[in-house]
């Protein structure tokens, strides 16, 4: 039923016409890529032919989302040019080329008055309005008049509907109600490094993924080549925030673990699991010297000279003359393997120098003759060797020799024992690689030739990683610029960052500025609290969240873990509203879901290879971290604390754990609760 509000009436319209015309972009651009097209070649067709399609994407219309979520209303008595209104969406809609924009993108300059606006700054602003939808169709809008302070202070509803609205589903885009102190991050310069500290629930993920959108759409051309890449915890994670760039139009972030970024640009699959004294042997950074001495190391002192037959003459360089132009190739500080393609060229130019003095004048031509000589080139081979990355760490770890030449002076006796395999596998084929072996060979890969760097880089949970994890990332940022997003609190891995400015460090970024978040959106009130109770023990430097949600959350904790209080706990959760998350200890999953299948509770396991569908999700511990439910059961806190290596850690986790309650949490419990918990 048409509106009988004036105001919401010309909205509705407004919407339909910009639907309407989102609609007819997607035509156009469908009609522009349904083959036909091409350009010159058939590189610029295929290249053609990709843009459009990537913009046929963009254009893709949900009819669950509309259009537009705001509007700004310029006005000159607070500042502006000229009077004019702005309808904010997720992408720029126009009728036809060349017209007016019915919608600007939210990401334009013109609209981060939406997000950033206020009484004492109204940026030009006179009105600002959000509106409030219901199944895609306009049913409220909230006006705040900029120039009238007390108006603009008022709650909103719109804004605090869509903090409390059930989570169904994968993570969602937040774009109409980011907050200033989000918008900052979000929008800062594409040069600018951020290292984000935020307690479970402030926001970093929506703030790293809106910073990526953000980015590629204000620094397109710097980024198109380069890209833009996200690192997260798990495969979980990544495809629980799998949706929100693509909802944001843009499809071509790369999304990736740190292992799976690894396993891929290494060619190499982690089949090995390092006791944690190992992993943590390797996962620190004086790795990284020992892997540079190791690769170095495979270069010979020149014994003889090196003799070119030409014609009917020999030419002949001394030894001091060949280690001459080593120690110069070192002294370029030019990559191992990049050095070694250089070194025969440099060979040739030592003998052309010696045909001038004897009266000749050779040309390029002639210097490259020589560098392809069969002397030049075995000498090169035999004084600059070829290394490969795998077989140098292999030799690492399995050969005293090669390890204690390489690490003398920088790991200790315990460590050089501790990194050596027991019983080494025969071949380098055979090696079952570590995920810490992998930042061992990204290492020696990158000291052969440099890594290509992205644009920019968003790691979240960044506390998880170890200096050498966070070594590779920096490498892969080396031209780039960085957003760390972690927190202190939730580190559960034993080689996990203690301090941020020491995380940045290992990343090459130093000058990073840390900043904190602390309006929590996801966690209720009294969970927080009760979740908080722990920080003292875990992290005492960092303070609570505030959670900004209004409802107080609902909360209860129950001494019995039995399957008829689990079952009824269950039961008086499945019918509310959004998902229910089920956590215990990884090693208590069988029997959950034997006992879940048991009593014909329809549920899926977070992990496993093929998860399915279900009304429950069955959570071990270990992947709960980044995730959310509407209502979290957590089963047995100590037995959580318990599985991990150490007290510290394991509290840690149950940090983690309780915090992903986004309305309700029952903690149900046979044993007593950790002491820390109060
Ligand atoms: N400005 C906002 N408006 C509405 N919802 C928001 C806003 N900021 C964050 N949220 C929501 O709060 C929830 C928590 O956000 P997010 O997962 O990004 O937090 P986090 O800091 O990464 O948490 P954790 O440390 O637990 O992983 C998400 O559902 C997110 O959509």
């Amino acid at each position: 039923m048409p509106s009988t509000d004036p105001v919401l009436a010309a909205e509705a319209a407004h919407l339909h016409r910009s639907r309407a015309a989102l609609v007819a972009m997607h035509e156009r651009a469908g009609a522009l890529f349904d083959g036909t097209v091409t350009a010159g070649d058939a590189v610029s067709t295929a290249y053609l032919r990709q843009a459009l399609f990537r913009r046929m994407v963009r254009l893709q219309t949900d009819p669950a989302t509309p259009p537009f979520f705001g509007r700004l209303d310029y006005r000159r008595e607070a500042g502006a040019g000229r009077d004019e209104s702005l309808h904010l969406g997720r992408q720029h809609v126009t009728a036809e080329a060349g017209d007016e924009p019915l919608v600007i993108d939210w990401r334009a300059d013109m609209a981060r008055p939406f997000y950033r606006a206020s009484p004492t700054e109204p940026m030009g602003v006179g009105l600002r309005r959000r509106f409030g939808f219901a199944d895609g169709e306009l049913t409220a809008y909230e006006d705040e008049d900029l120039t009238a302070p007390a108006d603009a202070a008022a709650d909103s509803d719109i804004l605090q509907a869509e903090v409390e609205r059930p989570r169904s589903g994968p993570m969602r885009d937040i774009v109409a109600t980011i907050q200033p102190e989000q918008d900052l991050l979000v929008r800062a310069d594409l040069q600018t490094s951020l290292c984000i500290q935020g307690a479970p629930g402030t926001g970093k993920t929506a703030v790293g993924l809106h910073r990526a959108a953000y980015l590629l759409y204000a620094f397109a051309e710097q980024l198109r080549r380069a890209g833009v890449m996200v690192i997260g915890p798990n495969d979980s994670f990544l495809s629980y925030i799998g949706d929100v760039l693509p909802a944001l139009g843009e499809i071509e972030v790369e999304q990736y673990t740190i292992d799976s970024l690894l396993e891929r640009c290494l060619g190499v699959e982690v089949r090995g699991v390092d006791p944690v004294e190992v992993a943590m042997i390797k996962s620190d950074a004086r790795m990284a010297q020992v892997i540079a001495r190791a690769v170095w190391n495979n270069l010979a002192e020149p014994t003889e000279n090196l003799v070119v037959p030409r014609g009917s003459r020999q030419w002949r360089v001394p030894t001091y003359l060949i280690a001459e132009t080593l120690q110069n190739l070192r002294d370029r500080g030019v990559r191992y393997g990049a050095a070694r393609e250089m070194l025969p060229m440099r060979l040739a130019h030592q003998v052309l120098l010696r045909m001038e003095a004897a009266g000749d004048s050779p040309d390029d031509r002639v210097q490259a003759a020589v560098a392809r000589s069969k002397p030049v080139k075995d000498c090169a081979k035999k004084l600059w060797p070829q290394v490969d990355p795998r077989k140098l760490i292999f030799a690492l770890l399995t050969d005293e020799l090669v390890l204690r030449t390489a690490a003398e002076g920088i790991l200790d006796e315990a460590e050089i024992a501790a990194l050596l395999i027991d019983r080494p596998p025969r071949s380098v084929r055979s090696m079952r690689w570590s995920s810490a072996d992998l930042a061992l060979l990204d290492a020696a890969a990158d000291e052969l030739y440099r890594t290509p760097s992205y644009g920019h880089l968003i790691i979240d949970e960044a506390q998880d990683l170890s200096p050498m994890q966070l070594r590779a990332l920096g490498r892969r940022a080396s031209s780039g610029s960085v957003t760390l997003l972690g927190d202190l609190a939730q580190a559960t891995t034993a080689w996990s960052t203690g301090s941020w400015p020491v995380a940045l460090a290992h990343l090459q970024q130093p000058e990073t500025r840390v900043s904190e978040l602390t309006a929590g959106f996801r966690v209720p009130a009294s969970v927080i609290e009760y979740a908080a109770r722990l920080l003292p023990s875990i992290a005492p430097e960092l303070a609570p969240p505030h959670s900004v949600r209004r409802g107080d959350g609902d909360f209860a904790v129950i001494a019995s873990a039995e399957r008829d209080t689990l079952l009824r706990g269950i039961r008086e959760r499945i019918d509310r509203p959004g998902t229910l998350g089920l956590i215990c200890a990884d090693r208590r999953l069988p029997e959950m879901a034997g006992l879940l299948t048991e009593a014909a509770v329809d549920f899926r396991t977070l992990g496993a290879v093929e998860p399915g569908e279900g009304a429950v999700d069955l959570v071990p511990a270990s992947l709960a971290k980044g995730l959310e439910f509407d209502q979290v059961i957590v089963v047995e806190p100590a037995e959580i604390v318990e599985a991990e290596a150490d007290e510290l850690t394991g509290l840690r986790r149950l940090y983690v754990v309780l915090t992903r309650a986004v309305s309700g949490l029952l903690v149900l419990h046979e044993r007593p609760l950790p002491a820390a918990l109060g």
